[in-house]
């Protein structure tokens, strides 16, 4: 890839450039981004990884290759129309915004361009998020290479069907926040019974690394994992009992699906506005 173009500066976007950088996919002399109005933004990622910044659309266009779009999804067809007459075929554009879909995004650009949506998680900060993308017909097999080596310098990639990246978004793309949820009640409990905060969170944070390679590296299913803690009469029946009484796994997952229908909704939410001002 000789050019890439990243439109929004926010968190998700410095993940990827980071990512990028750091792997030296490409000289980050060729990558070019732009945001709303944040000047003083810009000119910090200028500074901090040799990227170009600017507001100009012409610079940031000319014989791009790639574009990834990371505004707010309300914000999506206002930065669509704002760079709409670039998007031309040939080039590949990688969406990182939830719940907008690609017949949406269709909708609003040229019919011939290749989409890419993708699912990251904020772990792509450091490298280990967890990325699901799915991909429009236009896509050619060396432009969804080229997606997957860009999210693969952020973490685990993995490709799904288009339909399943609401799924995606409730489970992986919010998932870091219920895991840090966990570890708010994990810090909690222990400073009530007398741990040092510090103490404390050294211990969650090795028992959650740790919980998570076994997952990964054990043969073994959650399910029994879970049974090999816990010891008939012992602290972690006590303590797994009182989650069972205020149905604690069932409310997990309520919670990913009542994220994964946000998902939903923030796309026909979006939908719909287009429609009002077609
Ligand atoms: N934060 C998260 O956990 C995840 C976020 N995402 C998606 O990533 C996207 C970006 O999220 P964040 O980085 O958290 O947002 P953010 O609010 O940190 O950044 C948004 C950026 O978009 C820019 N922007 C807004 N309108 C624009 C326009 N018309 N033209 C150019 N730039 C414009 C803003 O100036 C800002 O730099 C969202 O669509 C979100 O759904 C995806 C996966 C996880
Ligand atoms: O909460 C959100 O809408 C974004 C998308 C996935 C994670 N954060």
């Amino acid at each position: 890839m000789n050019k890439l173009a990243i439109i929004g500066a926010g968190s998700m976007a410095e993940a990827l450039l980071s990512g990028i950088v750091k792997n030296k996919l490409m000289d980050s002399k060729q990558i070019w981004m732009t945001n709303k109005a944040d000047h003083e933004k810009l000119i910090a990622l200028q500074n901090q990884y040799g990227v170009q910044t600017t507001y100009d659309l012409e610079a940031i266009f000319q014989d791009v290759d790639a574009v990834i779009l990371a505004v707010k999804p309300k914000d999506a067809a206002e930065a669509i129309s704002y760079i709409k007459s670039y998007l031309k075929e040939g080039l590949l554009l990688i969406s990182v915004m939830a719940g907008v879909g690609i017949q949406t995004i269709e909708k609003l650009v040229d019919p011939s361009l290749a989409i890419v949506r993708a699912m990251p998680n904020t772990s792509a900060a450091i490298g280990k998020s967890a990325t699901a993308l799915a991909i429009n017909t236009k896509v050619s097999p060396t432009q969804l290479e080229l997606s997957l080596n860009i999210f693969k310098t952020v973490g685990l990639t993995t490709t799904v069907q288009e339909d399943q990246l609401d799924a995606v978004t409730g489970l992986s793309g919010s998932g870091p926040a219920y895991i840090y949820y966990l570890a708010e009640a994990m810090e909690k409990s222990a400073i009530d019974s007398g741990l040092e905060k510090d103490v404390a969170k050294e211990l969650i944070i090795q028992t959650l690394i740790g919980a998570a390679e076994m997952l990964a590296k054990s043969k073994k299913e959650p399910e029994q994992l879970r049974k090999e803690v816990t010891s008939p009469g012992g602290t972690t029946e006590a303590g797994l009992k009182i989650l069972e009484t205020y149905r604690v796994q069932h409310a997990f997952i309520d919670c990913i699906k009542e994220a994964t229908a946000q998902s939903k909704r923030l796309g026909e939410h979006i939908r719909a506005g287009m429609k009002m001002n077609s």
